[in-house]
């Protein structure tokens, strides 16, 4: 329930359409009740054939009402509608806020469909807070009030019969229905994410799935998620369709009630005949707002786990450093030093970066190399934020990476990661997310740096870029950084699905832009590294050598052999 704060907060913003869609709901509510009252009184009195202008004004009233409640019934929909939508989206982009900055290491906790779930269907499921649990007793509430009040002056016993319906249908069923909802609920919710998850699985491995045929158990076993999900849907239908019944049948039993109480005190002369059609059309039409309030619990509890499962998700992976930013780090080369780093990734024994310590100057050209799980990749996650260091500071431009903001970082670096991602659109929408601004010469440009003009700025890229080879998506990736702004690079072997001397020449105009910048490439090819002012060689998270490309071969230690290595192979 505390996890509901979240959306209590967001509705505060919208408090104006809030309370006027209570007055309208209240009015509309009122002027239904009064309505048929005054129907019911209109028929009683024509049945003693009162003058004439009595009927005429009776009906005036009737007419009247049934105006003024269309019309309430129109602005409280209007505007608890309107209210709905904007906490909706208050909401959205809240928790957007708040989950950018942690976006890369929540992957490590959350499968990318449960992750789904929550970001879309909880939310979505949040909309019902406002609409289904805070609004119906506030409204239910008022209107029950306002109209014992007006009963009293009749009879004390109706007002009282009336107070008790309202306990009954408002409160106690509805509480009982809550215990008993409690079981399914949690059922069909982990339902639910199970399915999110198979099904986001099922599409991300298709291809894969496939060729190893495994597809039709992976299907086989999507049904059956799909199946136990809409299983669960069912029970919890049949539940509320229950509680519904349930309470309009009590709300029927009221009404008898106050049929006989009435006939009695009309009997008795406590009450006059001609009120009786009266109070029992108000019993009748105040009740009438009565069953929304039997899936009330059903929403507040749905609510609270959905804004619970958010605020776990932001709540748990916060990271300490992403608060407190201080520096901003100014549009020029960047020197970088790294002082006794270490980092684990969760749940993993070996760390993946051991006691480092480096230091790059600005304008330095530093490759990093090393076999494959040695902590390279790592590293230029921790150097973008996307992990926090357990140990060690991170130096960038003398500014520890705990004082400056993961934003500033991204926006100040080229960067090419092994993995890139390519949106749904044209290449030109692929490329000017790096700048919204740039030219289509400068686009073009790019592309002609990477060999890739034989691709239309207007060219298609369906998802993921499926339709681009691995070659060329790197050579996108790479156009991308050298139309991003920034004079840190950092390369994650931005080339290894391309050929020698296509890359050969990539090099060359990248190391020609970056002539005053900063540049880490990571490379698993050892070829044309003599240009780099630096070498850095790593093994199981630490540097094991470094130094020139001559001073390393000099060396003959771990370089050296790589480098023999390679060499025979290419051979
Ligand atoms: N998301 C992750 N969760 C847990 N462990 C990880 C994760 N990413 C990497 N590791 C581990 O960290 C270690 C270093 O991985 P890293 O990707 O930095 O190596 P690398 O030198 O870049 O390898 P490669 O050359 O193959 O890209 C490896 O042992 C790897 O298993």
């Amino acid at each position: 329930m505390k996890a509901l704060s979240l959306v209590l907060k967001e509705m505060a913003l919208e408090k104006r359409d809030i309370i006027l869609s209570v007055i309208f709901g209240f009015l509309a509510g009122v002027t239904a009740v009064a309505l048929f009252a005054s129907s019911g009184y209109l028929i009683s009195k024509a049945a003693l054939v009162p003058p004439f202008y009595t009927l005429t004004i009776l009906i005036a009233v009737v007419k009247i009402l049934g105006f003024a409640r269309a019309f309430g019934r129109y602005l409280e929909r209007y505007f608890s509608h309107r209210a709905t939508f904007a906490i909706l989206s208050n909401l959205r982009v809240s928790f957007f806020e708040k989950l950018e900055p942690i976006a890369p290491t929540i992957f490590q906790k959350y499968r990318s469909g449960d992750l789904l779930a929550r970001v879309v269907g909880d939310i979505d499921r949040l909309q019902h807070f406002f609409l289904r649990v805070f609004y119906p007793p506030v409204l239910l509430v008022f209107i029950f009030l306002a109209t014992i009040l007006f009963t009293t002056m009749f009879s004390i016993y109706i007002a009282l019969t009336l107070l008790v319906g309202l306990l009954l249908t408002g409160f106690v069923v509805p509480v009982w229905f809550a215990y008993q909802q409690r079981k399914v609920d949690y059922k069909l919710r982990e339902e639910r994410g199970a399915l999110s998850t198979e099904t986001t699985e099922f599409l991300y491995g298709f291809r894969d799935l496939k060729i190893n045929q495994k597809l039709e158990r992976k299907r086989d076993a999507l049904e059956q998620s799909s199946q136990t999900y809409v299983n669960e849907q069912q029970r919890q239908g049949n539940v509320e369709m229950f509680n519904q019944s349930l309470n309009l049948m009590v709300t029927l039993l009221i009404s008898w009630f106050v049929v006989a109480i009435g006939a009695l005190l009309v009997i008795d002369g406590e009450l006059q005949g001609v009120y009786l059609a009266m109070i029992i059309m108000i019993s009748l039409t105040v009740f009438e707002n009565a069953p929304p309030m039997a899936v009330v619990p059903i929403y507040l509890q749905d609510s609270s786990v959905a804004a619970s499962r958010l605020t776990t998700v932001v709540k748990e992976e916060q990271l300490p450093s992403v608060e407190r930013t201080t520096q901003t780090l100014p549009n020029e080369a960047l020197s970088i030093r790294i002082e006794d780093v270490s980092f684990t990734f969760p749940n993993e024994k070996r760390p993946s970066i051991d006691h480092m310590h480096m230091h790059i100057p600005e304008g330095a050209k530093v490759a990093i190399v090393g076999p494959s799980g040695s902590g390279k990749s790592t590293l230029l996650q921790l150097l973008l934020k996307f992990h926090q260091q357990d140990k060690g500071t991170i130096y960038i431009n003398n500014y520890a990476t705990d004082d400056i903001a993961a934003t500033d970082i991204w926006s100040k670096a080229k960067v090419v990661l092994q993995e890139n991602h390519f949106f749904y659109g044209t290449i030109r929408d692929n490329l000017l997310i790096a700048k919204e601004e740039a030219t289509d010469a400068e686009l073009k440009r790019a592309l002609e740096r990477v060999f890739l003009q034989h691709l239309a700025l207007d060219q298609q890229v369906l998802e993921k870029g499926e339709n681009l080879s691995g070659g060329e998506k790197q050579r996108l990736a790479i156009a991308r950084a050298m139309i991003k702004q920034g004079r840190l690079w950092l390369l994650d072997e931005p080339t290894s699905s391309v050929d020698l001397l296509t890359e050969r020449t990539i090099y060359n105009y990248i190391f020609q832009q970056a002539q005053e910048d900063t540049v880490i490439l990571i490379s698993h090819r050892l070829v044309g590294l003599e240009k780099m002012d630096h070498i850095i060689v790593m093994d199981q998270g630490e540097i094991v050598e470094s130094g020139t490309f001559r001073e390393l071969m000099d060396q003959q230690g771990y370089f050296y052999e790589m480098k023999q290595i390679e060499q025979s192979v290419l051979v």
